[in-house]
């Protein structure tokens, strides 16, 4: 069986404060790009869980977050058979793209079905947040408003037509890392989710795009002054805005014209400020890019 992992942006991010158990109340507005992981899963007569993976630096034992979640469905439904995973990476690794979160999400969709487990979506979601904060949106996919810790979805209707440039540079950043160096006192800006939930309500890109804001982008981006160089690189080249996403380091721009998208994705790879350039879209709940009838 073959599925496919796909890669978020956080069009939205804002941090409320933080819980006793050091996690922290998130209120965030998450969107499915098309740029997937590929992952197969096949029935193995030994028991046990083998993963295999097309780059090095990704680990394939019990701490890949695809065989955690496989394992997590498999002891609780006592699977006797085994289980081996052949995962291709291609969305960037601890960049703010939640690939390891929805490699599990994948993961566990696919478990279920080949062990026929009967779980709904709604089961597995409840499962996955032990996984990882982000693993029960990437189950659900699409345009989603995040609050809990990210677990906590509302689906929103689908983005108006309009294209995402991707551009990752060489750096990598750790989402504990970025939490635990966040000092919520120094935030002075807060993004407007409530107006941006308004504005997706209301399909109005103008409305949504001017909204963007990322409240982890000025601490990392001190740190990693080059994310700064690709956003102002991507807007100059016709982004209507370019943000961080997640914890970063990747930047994404919206683009409403794919001609414009294009020129300014060569312009970045001309740069060399990126490690990794993609130009994309988003992707919908229903498998499309848009909420065009
Ligand atoms: C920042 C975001 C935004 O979408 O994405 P990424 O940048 O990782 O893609 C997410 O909140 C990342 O979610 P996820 O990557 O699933 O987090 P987890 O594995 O559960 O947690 C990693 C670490 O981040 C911190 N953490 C995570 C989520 C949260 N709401 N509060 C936290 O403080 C905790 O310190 C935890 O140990
Ligand atoms: N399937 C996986 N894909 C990517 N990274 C993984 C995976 N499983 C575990 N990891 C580990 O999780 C960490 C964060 O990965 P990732 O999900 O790519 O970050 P982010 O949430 O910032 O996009 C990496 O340091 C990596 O070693």
């Amino acid at each position: 069986m073959r599925l496919r992992a796909y890669a978020k942006i956080n069009l939205g991010l804002d941090i409320l404060g933080k819980r006793s158990d050091g996690y922290h109340e998130v209120k965030m507005i998450m969107q499915t790009i098309q740029m997937y992981d590929l992952l197969e899963i096949k029935k193995k007569k030994t028991s046990g869980i083998s993963l295999t993976s097309n780059v090095p630096y990704v680990p394939t034992d019990e701490r890949n977050l695809a065989y955690k979640a496989a394992k997590l469905l498999m002891d609780e439904f006592e699977v006797q058979e085994g289980l081996s995973i052949k995962l291709e990476k291609f969305i960037p690794v601890a960049a703010g793209m939640a690939g390891g979160s929805s490699d599990a999400a994948a993961a566990m969709i696919g478990v279920n079905r080949l062990f026929q487990m009967g779980l709904t979506d709604r089961e597995l979601m409840e499962r996955s947040v032990q996984i990882g904060a982000d693993v029960p949106y990437c189950i659900m996919k699409g345009t989603a408003l995040a609050e809990g810790i990210g677990e906590r979805l509302t689906s929103l209707p689908a983005l108006p037509r309009c294209y995402v440039l991707i551009g990752k540079p060489s750096v990598s950043v750790s989402t504990k890392m970025a939490y635990e160096s966040l000092d919520l006192t120094s935030v002075s800006v807060h993004p407007d989710i409530d107006g941006m939930i308004r504005d997706i309500q209301a399909g109005d890109l103008t409305g949504i795009v001017s909204r963007m804001g990322n409240v982890f982008e000025p601490g990392i981006q001190k740190r990693y002054p080059v994310i700064g160089d690709i956003r102002r690189l991507m807007e100059e080249y016709g982004a209507m805005k370019a943000m961080m996403s997640g914890s970063g380091p990747t930047v994404f721009g919206i683009f409403q014209d794919a001609a414009q998208m294009e020129k300014a994705a060569a312009a970045l790879r001309d740069s060399h400020l990126a490690k990794v350039v993609f130009a994309t879209e988003v992707y919908n709940r229903n498998g499309g890019t848009t909420n065009d009838k």
